[in-house]
C-alpha cells in the first residue's frame, strides 16, 4: 500500500431537501481493494458517481489520483475504469469488437486495438470466446467482458458497482478470484461496492460500512471486530459426545454445573450435544480441561469470530438509532 489515490472530503450530495450523502470523508490507498458496503439506498452509488465527475457534489471534495473530479472529469475518466451495475454492449458485435470499439474511444492506437483486445480477453479469462456476439453471451461472460472492457485503457483505478449481481455462486468465486489477482498483480486500488457481506469481506482489504449517506465506521475487518466487540463476552461452543456412563440430561447438568464454578464464565446454555459458553476472557484451554477431565467426550471446541456480518449488523442498527 502506498499514497492515497482516492480522497473524499466532506462530500455531500443533496437532491432537494434530500441529502443522499452526507459529508463523507474517506481515503484509500493505492493497491488497495476497499469494500463500500451499505443497504439499498444508502448512498453508494451516487458516491460513485461523484468520484468519476459524472454527478456534482453538493459541498465537499473528491480527488482521484490527483485529480479533482468535479472540476476535470475527462481527466480522472482517463484514470478509472467504471463498471457499472449493468454495463450494456452492442448486443450485434462480438466480444472483440466491443472492446476494439472501447479501445478507439480511449485513443488507443488503430494498428493496436485489436491485438489489445485480445490481450484483454485473455486476461479476465475469456480467451477464445471473443468472436461470439454479446448477445449471446452468459451474464457471468458478460462481466467478465465489462472487466476487460473497463481495463483496455490501462486504468489505475477500477470501480465497480454491484459486480456479482445475478451471478451464480461459482461465478461469483471466479469474478472475485480475478479482482484480486489483478490488484495485486498489477497494482490496480479497486473500489467495489456491494450489499453482499460475505464477497466484501473475502476479498477487501479495507471496508467503509454506509448507512443513510453517512459513513459509520471504516477499516479493516479485524479492526472494526475488536472495536465494535471490546468488552463483549467470548463465546465458546462445545460438542459433547455422551457416554453410557455419562449420558445427557445428567451428565450434561453436572458438566454445567462444573464450567459455572470457572474463574471468567458468564454463562452456559446447553442444548443436546451442544454447550454455548460465554466468558469474560479467553479460558478456553480450561474448559477444555474441564471437558475432558469430566469423561464426557469433547467432539470440538470453536471460539466465535464476529464477521463482517455481526458487524455490519451492530453498525446497521446503530446508524438506525441515531
Ligand atoms: N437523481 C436522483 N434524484 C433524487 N434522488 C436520488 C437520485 N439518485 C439517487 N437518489 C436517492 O439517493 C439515495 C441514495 O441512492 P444511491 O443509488 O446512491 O444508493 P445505493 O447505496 O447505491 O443503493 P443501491 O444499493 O440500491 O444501488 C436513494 O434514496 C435514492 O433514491
Amino acid at each position: 500500500m502506498n499514497q492515497s489515490i482516492i480522497e473524499l472530503e466532506g462530500l455531500t450530495k443533496n437532491y432537494g431537501s434530500f441529502t443522499a450523502v452526507d459529508h463523507l470523508s474517506l481515503s484509500v490507498s493505492g493497491g488497495e481493494i476497499f469494500g463500500l458496503l451499505g443497504p439499498n439506498g444508502a448512498g453508494k452509488s451516487t458516491t460513485i458517481l461523484m468520484m468519476i465527475g459524472l454527478t456534482e457534489p453538493s459541498s465537499g471534495r473528491v480527488r482521484v489520483c490527483g485529480i479533482d473530479s468535479t472540476h476535470n472529469p475527462a481527466e480522472v475518466k482517463k484514470q478509472v475504469g467504471y463498471l457499472p451495475e449493468d454495463m450494456g454492449f452492442y448486443q450485434e458485435l462480438s466480444g472483440l469488437e466491443n472492446l476494439v470499439y472501447t479501445a478507439r474511444l480511449n485513443g488507443v492506437p488503430e494498428t493496436e486495438a485489436a491485438a489489445k483486445a485480445e490481450r484483454m480477453l485473455g486476461k479476465v479469462g475469456l480467451a477464445g470466446q471473443g468472436g461470439k456476439k454479446t448477445g449471446n453471451y452468459s451474464r457471468g461472460m458478460r462481466q467478465r467482458l465489462g472487466l476487460a472492457d473497463v481495463l483496455i485503457k490501462d486504468p489505475r483505478v477500477i470501480i465497480l458497482d454491484e459486480p456479482t449481481l445475478g451471478l451464480d455462486p461459482e461465478g461469483v468465486r471466479e469474478f472475485l478470484g480475478l479482482i484480486v489477482k489483478l490488484s495485486r498483480e498489477e497494482g490496480l486500488t479497486v473500489l467495489l461496492s456491494s450489499h453482499h457481506l460475505h464477497q466484501i469481506q473475502q476479498v477487501c482489504d479495507r471496508v467503509g460500512i454506509f448507512v443513510g449517506g453517512k459513513l459509520i465506521a471504516e477499516g479493516d475487518i479485524q479492526k472494526l471486530s475488536a472495536k465494535l466487540f471490546a468488552g463483549e463476552p467470548f463465546v465458546v461452543e462445545a460438542g459433547l459426545a455422551f457416554t453410557a456412563g455419562n449420558a445427557a440430561p445428567a451428565g450434561q447438568e453436572q458438566l454445567r454445573a462444573s464450567l459455572e464454578q470457572l474463574d471468567g464464565i458468564v454463562s452456559v446454555n446447553g442444548k443436546g450435544d451442544l454447550l454455548r459458553i460465554s466468558c469474560s476472557r479467553d479460558i478456553t484451554p480450561e474448559i477444555a480441561r474441564l471437558i475432558v477431565g469430566s469423561g464426557i467426550g469433547l467432539t470440538y471446541l470453536h471460539r466465535k469470530e464476529y464477521g463482517l456480518d455481526d458487524i455490519y449488523h451492530r453498525y446497521f442498527q446503530e446508524g438506525r438509532e441515531n
